[in-house]
């Protein structure tokens, strides 16, 4: 069998996107097992991706559609920002929807998308969880830092859920920051039970970050939509930032918006690189 995909990507972080609507999917919803999805993630075996998305219909209540997110490495999480964006786009294009504002169902609960005039995307991302076991975290309790030990070394980190579980250091430079080191020790650190995605933020002005991260799943990314949203109130709580920063990520930049009660806003681009069709085994 045939199966239609489009290649998208936000600020570089790119995803195969499945339409499971006008499509028919397997009952479980995925058209690949879970080596297949690692196969055609490699960017050198397969399509090459961050992150593949599945569009399906929503399962009730009052969202337009479901959306479900696979890592490169095929494990399935909640939430995803730039995907978020990419999948608004996407709907809009292939002729799903014709609402500008598109309510979707995640693992993670519902989240509203909204296409502005300019071509970008703003997701209402959620409210920011704290309590360790939100995250989730392995601590005591809630605080603004935890120390993380790993061997001989030591890290001082933010840690927020945002339907998916994000740590923030605060590092004096980006590009010399340990993000192929420390990276893949904390992403596996045993504090977090569901591992974690690892920012490593320089803090530029009260409006304006520098941040890379090192992906759960799928390693460091040229723009991580949660991991932004994650470092900038992990920088509000710590009183660094304003209610509205810029954040700068290898791929581009993100407007993020917390007023410290409500939903994270974030704005940005999201785009089309190709659309494909790849053969699937039946058998
Ligand atoms: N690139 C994403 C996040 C994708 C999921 C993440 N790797 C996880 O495992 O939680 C984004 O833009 O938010």
């Amino acid at each position: 069998m045939n199966l239609r995909f489009t290649k998208m990507h936000g600020l570089g972080n790119d995803f195969m996107v499945i339409d499971g609507i006008s499509q028919s999917l397997p009952e479980n919803g995925l058209p690949f097992p879970e080596d297949e999805i690692r196969r055609l993630g490699s960017r050198h075996f397969g399509v090459g991706f961050d992150q593949m998305l599945i569009v399906q219909p929503a399962q009730g209540g009052e969202a337009d559609f479901r959306y479900r997110i696979l890592n490169a490495d095929g494990s399935e999480v909640s939430q995803c920002g730039n995907g978020a964006r990419c999948f608004a786009r996407f709907v809009r294009e292939q002729g799903l929807t014709d609402k500008n504002e598109v309510v979707v169902e995640t693992a993670a609960g519902q989240m509203t998308l909204s296409l502005t005039e300019d071509d970008q995307v703003t997701v209402n991302m959620g409210a920011p969880r704290w309590a360790p076991q939100d995250i989730p975290m392995a601590a005591t309790e809630e605080a603004d830092s935890y120390f993380l030990v790993s061997g001989t070394q030591a890290w001082e980190v933010g840690a927020v859920g945002l339907g998916n579980p994000h740590c923030t250091l605060l590092v004096e430079n980006v590009d010399t920051a340990p993000v192929e080191t420390a990276g893949p020790l904390l992403e596996s650190h045993e504090q977090f039970p569901e591992r974690v995605n690892v920012g490593f933020m320089q803090v530029v002005s009260r409006t304006e970050v520098r941040l890379r991260v090192y992906e759960r799943g799928a390693g460091e990314t040229l723009a991580c939509g949660s991991g932004a949203c994650a470092a900038v109130v992990i920088g509000q709580r710590r009183g660094l930032l304003d209610q509205q920063v810029t954040v700068h990520l290898p791929g581009g930049s993100l407007q993020i918006e917390y007023a410290g009660t409500g939903g994270i806003r974030m704005t940005g681009p999201a785009s089309r690189v190709y659309d494909g069709t790849i053969e699937v085994d039946t058998d």
